[in-house]
């Protein structure tokens, strides 16, 4: 196990870069904790196997380095890394069986066959694959293959890191919610630091203390899946995680008072927006009620009972904001008054959070 050091990381795929948009992978600099649960979350091309490459060693930064622990690593082969890695697909011995394929990243490293027995053992049954040890990899289904994938990045305990590259792609959608509460269940056990990379944003949140989300080569936002729903720093960060993502709407903002379609609207802190700049209030529909008085006037296009609550879709002018209530949906065509719950309210400027909280 190993603490992971990103310092002054970046990666460019051109020859000679010029400007920050030929950098796939703009600066970085992280600090993960050894044993820590991490997930690498954004959408499709946003760096996120740039940066996996570069902690793998199959890929050498621009700039930067790579530490474990205090070794820097950034020049070494994958094989002097000690890293174990699962794919998107699984990477097994179909001739063998079930404990052999896992029994074989210890045997290949002379572990003794006591020890090995009793590695496989438990994670078979953690794997619930304890029942199919005799069984060939041939005869087994994807979901099983991709399970044993799993356990052999999960067997050895010697490792510096596991890396989980959308290993739950090739996973029957009805067992993907199982085999994302075994994996955190199994990083609690075995208290291997754990890399996950993912699009998907449930997978990100279920498995991860810490989720780093990325957009266009840049880390936006780390934190606890708390802290990404309560504060996000960034707008992209607000509308890709949540469902629906966060209301973005645009404001004026005349000194410390931000206006929307208007009416002024009470924030959490003072906003600083830089001159120039564009901002916008970010309010999750999680924090828009619907208010008798009072509130931003608007008309109700839809509202969809989701099971425990109710998303409504209202027009505030041209502007569409949802909210999630409880209780009766409105009907649509109706007006009502929508009201942001300040504490959950903020303005951000080009993207990025600005306001300063604990000024309320
Ligand atoms: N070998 C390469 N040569 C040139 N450009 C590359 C190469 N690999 C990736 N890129 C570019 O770098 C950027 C980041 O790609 P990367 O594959 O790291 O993203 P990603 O988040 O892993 O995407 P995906 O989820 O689709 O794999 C993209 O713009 C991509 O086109």
């Amino acid at each position: 196990m190993a603490k992971i050091t990103l310092d002054g990381l970046r990666h460019s795929y051109v020859p000679d870069p010029q400007s920050e948009a030929d950098y796939a992978l703009k600066r970085m600099d992280l600090e993960w904790k050894d044993g820590g649960a991490y997930a690498l979350l954004g959408p499709s091309g946003c760096g996120k196997s740039t940066l996996l490459n570069i902690i793998s060693g199959l890929l050498n930064p621009s700039e930067g380095r790579v530490l474990f622990d205090e070794r820097d690593v950034t020049r070494e082969p994958p094989d002097r890394r000690n890293i174990a890695q699962v794919f998107q697909f699984p990477v097994i011995y179909d001739t063998m069986t079930v404990y052999d394929n896992l029994a074989f990243p210890l045997r290949n490293r002379g572990v003794p066959a006591s020890r090995v027995d009793a590695r496989v053992t438990e994670i078979a049954e953690m794997l619930e694959l304890g029942d199919r040890l005799r069984t060939r990899a041939s005869g087994l289904g994807p979901d099983d293959k991709q399970k044993i994938s799993m356990g052999r990045g999960l067997v050895r305990d010697d490792v510096n890191v596991i890396m989980f590259d959308e290993p739950l792609t090739v996973i029957d959608p009805a067992q993907k919610w199982k085999l994302r509460s075994k994996l955190k269940e199994l990083h609690q056990k075995i208290e291997v630091t754990m890399i996950y990379v993912t699009h998907d944003q449930t997978e990100a949140l279920t498995f991860a203390d810490q989720v780093v989300v990325m957009q266009d080569g840049e880390v936006v936002q780390i934190g606890t899946p708390v802290d990404l729903f309560e504060c996000p720093r960034h707008t992209f960060v607000g509308h890709f995680i949540g469902s629906p993502g966060m209301n973005i709407l645009p404001c004026d903002v005349h000194g410390q008072r931000v206006e929307f379609q208007g009416i002024t609207v009470p924030t959490a802190g003072f906003p600083e927006v830089p001159d120039g700049a564009t901002a916008e209030i970010g309010v999750r529909p999680e924090f828009v009620s619907i208010t008798e008085d009072g509130g931003i006037p608007a008309v109700v296009r839809k509202a969809a009972d989701i099971g425990r609550h109710i998303v409504v879709e209202a027009m505030a002018g041209d502007v569409p904001v949802s909210a999630v209530i409880d209780g009766d949906a409105p009907e649509a065509g109706s007006e009502v008054r929508l009201r942001f719950d300040p504490a959950h309210t903020r303005v951000y400027a080009d993207g990025w959070l600005v306001t300063r909280e604990g000024a309320i």
